[in-house]
């Protein structure tokens, strides 16, 4: 074990050291302008890694296409919203034009990860690299790994210390959404027809400003953000929104509510520090999970899509 507790996953730091000394240099470029045009992809390349790596293994699974055999990761309901995939791909063909087929997707994933939430403010978290490509979608298997927007905490604790994150790491991951957005189709249960007494009354009017229908038209772009107050900046802003029952979505409001998490929220409300260390601690793990390592898996051409086996 190492000091995030992690089993021996067969990644090093610096995997790309002698094969591509650029790579992560590169990465990090790519993230800064990228990220200087689009300031939302930042929101995605974090929560990519919990998408990827959550289910089942770090393996850029969530980046496959559906096949004529197989539906992609991307086109289920638990990937809703999901965006910025191209830019991904932007970063992907810097890496090869430097090192043609020698750097993962899954690396380029979980890096890109690391980079935005630097970008973000929030802190930098030392990754190790090595993981292959997987050759198959998983998305028979999504719904087991990740909760859903209204899940019991009971069922979202299993789910992640299933993949070796403990309480206060789930706690510290929900941080999460002190950036991005939510589309009103996952929010619109707690406003019509009644609205959830749980929500703060002194939020319930933006709410249902930017979210006017009972069904919303899923193709029309309607959200709200996850945290008004500092929604561009990856900060202790969501633990004191939850605590001030502005958290949007069940799973949310319920970690301030948890006889279980609430102290840690209410810890992670007070120190942006303590939430820092405990965010990338569980962030290392959940980059961790079980990947393809050595002869495993295969580096992807391009993200989207398998090698075609000659
Ligand atoms: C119980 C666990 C979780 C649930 C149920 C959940 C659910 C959701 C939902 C429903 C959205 C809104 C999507 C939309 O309408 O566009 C969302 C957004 C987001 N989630 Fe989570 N999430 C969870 C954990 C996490 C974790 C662990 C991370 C990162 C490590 C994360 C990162 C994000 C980010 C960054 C957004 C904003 C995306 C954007 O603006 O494009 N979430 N999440
Ligand atoms: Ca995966
Ligand atoms: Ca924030």
């Amino acid at each position: 074990e190492d000091e995030v507790g992690a089993k021996h996953s067969g990644l090093v730091m610096d995997f790309y050291k002698e094969s591509c000394p650029q790579a992560e240099e590169i990465i990090r470029e790519q993230v800064k302008l990228l990220y200087k045009r689009h300031k939302n992809t930042a929101f995605s390349w974090l929560r990519n890694i919990f998408h990827d790596c959550a289910v089942q293994s770090c393996d850029a699974s969530l980046l496959l296409d559906s096949t004529r055999r197989s539906l992609s990761e991307k086109e289920m309901d638990r990937s809703f919203g999901m965006r910025n995939f191209r830019y991904l791909d932007t970063i992907k063909e810097a890496v090869e034009r430097e090192c043609p087929g020698v750097v993962s997707c899954a690396d380029i994933l979980v890096l890109s990860a690391r980079d935005g939430i630097v970008a973000l403010g929030g802190p930098y978290i030392p990754l190790k690299t090595g993981r292959k490509d997987g050759r198959r979608s998983r998305a028979d298997l999504l719904e087991q790994y990740l909760p859903d927007h209204n899940e019991s905490i009971s069922s979202v604790l299993d789910k992640f210390s299933a993949i070796g994150i403990d309480t206060p790491g789930v706690v510290a991951l929900l941080g999460s959404h002190s950036v991005g957005r939510t589309h009103c189709v996952k929010l619109v249960h707690r406003l019509y027809p009644d609205v959830d007494p749980d929500l703060n009354p002194d939020h319930v009017p933006h709410m249902l400003k930017k979210c006017p229908d009972p069904i919303p038209d899923p193709k029309a772009v309607q959200y709200v953000r996850n945290d008004r107050g500092t929604p561009m900046k990856l900060d202790n802003n969501y633990y004191r929104n939850i605590l001030d029952n502005k958290g949007l979505l069940q799973v949310d409001h319920q970690l301030a509510y948890d006889k279980r998490t609430r102290p840690f929220v209410k810890k992670m409300a007070k120190s942006q520090d303590y939430f820092f260390k405990e965010f990338s601690r569980a962030i290392a793990v959940l980059s961790e999970n079980n990947p393809l390592t050595g002869d495993q898996g295969e580096i992807r051409k391009q993200c989207n899509a398998v090698n075609k086996l000659h």
